[in-house]
């Protein structure tokens, strides 16, 4: 047999409960063998020698889950800010995205795994292009995903259109389950309003034909909600349900501007809401109503977006912003609290994406991420749930585990090579932009 054991530390529970225990991970199955005393453990190994993880001082909690983003952005974090959604992407974003290479974006994406792993995330959603490469890179990294190749149609004939549809639902059926099943896939269409209906229609049928979920973003800005509204006299989500785009296993990014109608729908389809609170702010998108949607029982997640709208992918930054930000749309200090942005981290992120983890129990995927409370940001420690939603970083992240498998251990990142990965993409970033400006 082949144990980690997580030694010394204090374990979030499912139940939100924090209590000191070792945490004993079979690395063979990938899973956590049990939680508990130090005796109970060593009963559970059976005397079986285990690889130790120093917990001491530390929290342990399940893996992050960023359940919306475009991880291979990394090479445009900076590159285009202050402006609202719709020019930003067509006068920039789409701009330097026409110049993008497969070798580009590989590097953006082993950019952005590192970011996470250091950041103690440990399952993303990912919508973009040269979705092989991204595949490869979490694979190599250890992470565990749900992948898709982003479809756009306006503006293209409809052989291209078609052509992107097509390469969006065989990246779903080829990759599901690649990297020894970490990953899994999407049909991921943009979006309700770049996406045309037949399109939708024929991609969303296919989607349910081959078993893979739907990933689009919705109801993001007004501009996107109104002229669905207009043309077909109904609202975006019940356009999705009309397309039978509104399943349980479905997952939207966004949902800031839902109504009382839609959110009932959401709730009743048990398709989830990725909310990415940063990205709104940042794009003046609107606030998303979080107490409201958890309230009528929608899976709510949380996610970055890509790192040109954030600009980062730390998922403790979206914890404190999606608390902070929801008790400002409730008007309520008592809205969002702690313990619900760090559900909607954990065990929310994981069941909208219908991945393992985000829980910390016998039976569950090891997704682990160690957290130091050594330091003074984080001291006294009245509530390490508080610490975790208002005052942890990203940096306090000590050890990463996924799968039973240590991504980084004291800080060091060991599946992927972090300064060679930092050098190549920074040098992709620079020519990229020289691309795009003609140079
Ligand atoms: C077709 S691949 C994904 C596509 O989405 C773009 N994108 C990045 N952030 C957002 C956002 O907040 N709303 C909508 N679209 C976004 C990204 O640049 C890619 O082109
Ligand atoms: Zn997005």
């Amino acid at each position: 047999m082949n144990y980690l054991r997580v030694r010394g530390g204090r374990v979030l529970r499912p139940d939100g409960r924090v209590e000191r225990a070792d945490v004993a991970v079979d690395r063979d199955e990938g899973t956590v063998r049990a939680v508990g005393s130090p005796d109970e453990v060593d009963e559970a190994l059976g005397g079986a020698a285990a690889e130790t993880l120093d917990a001491s001082g530390s929290l342990v909690m399940p893996g992050l889950v960023n359940a919306h983003t475009h991880v291979a952005m990394t090479l445009l974090r900076g590159y285009a800010d202050d402006k609202p959604l719709d020019p930003w992407l067509r006068e920039d974003i789409w701009p330097a995205e026409a110049e993008l290479t497969p070798d580009d974006i590989e590097a953006g994406a082993e950019l952005g795994a590192v970011e996470m792993i250091r950041s103690g995330t440990t399952a993303f959603a990912d919508m973009y292009f040269a979705m092989d490469r991204v595949a490869d890179v979490v694979d190599r990294a250890g992470l565990r995903a749900r992948l898709g190749h982003g479809v756009v149609t306006v503006g293209k004939d409809d052989a291209d259109a078609r052509a992107d549809v097509e390469e969006s639902l065989a990246v779903a059926r080829d990759l599901d389950g690649a990297a020894d099943g970490r990953i899994r896939t999407a049909f991921m269409p943009h979006s309700l309003t770049t996406v045309g209906e037949e399109f939708l229609r024929e991609g969303v049928a296919e989607a349910r034909a081959a078993g893979v979920p739907v990933h689009l973003h919705a109801n993001e800005t007004t501009d996107e909600v109104d002229p669905i509204v207009d043309e077909r006299g109904e609202r975006p989500i019940a356009y999705a349900d009309d397309l039978d785009a509104l399943g349980p296993e479905d997952f939207f990014a966004h949902g800031v501007h839902v109504d009382g109608s839609e959110i009932d729908r959401l709730a009743e389809a048990g398709t989830a809401v990725v909310h990415c609170p940063a990205s709104n702010m940042k794009l003046a998108s609107g606030m998303a109503p979080v107490r409201r949607l958890r309230e009528a029982g929608v899976t709510v997640a949380l996610g970055t977006d890509g790192a040109a709208s954030n600009n980062d992918l730390d998922v403790f930054d979206e914890m404190r912003d999606a608390a902070m930000l929801g008790k400002l749309a409730a008007d309520d200090a008592s809205a969002v609290p702690a313990a619900a942005v760090v559900e909607m981290a954990t065990a929310g992120g994981a069941d909208a994406l219908g991945l393992p983890g985000g829980r910390i129990e016998a039976g569950a995927a090891a997704d682990l991420a160690v957290v130091d409370l050594d330091a003074p940001h984080l001291t006294p420690v009245h509530d390490p749930v508080s610490h975790l939603a208002y005052a942890a970083r990203g940096s306090d992240v000590r050890h990463t585990v996924c799968d039973g498998e240590v991504l980084m251990r004291d800080r060091e990142v060991l599946t992927l090579d972090a300064d060679a990965v930092q050098e190549r993409a920074a040098a992709a970033a620079s020519d990229l932009v020289d691309r795009v400006e003609g140079n």
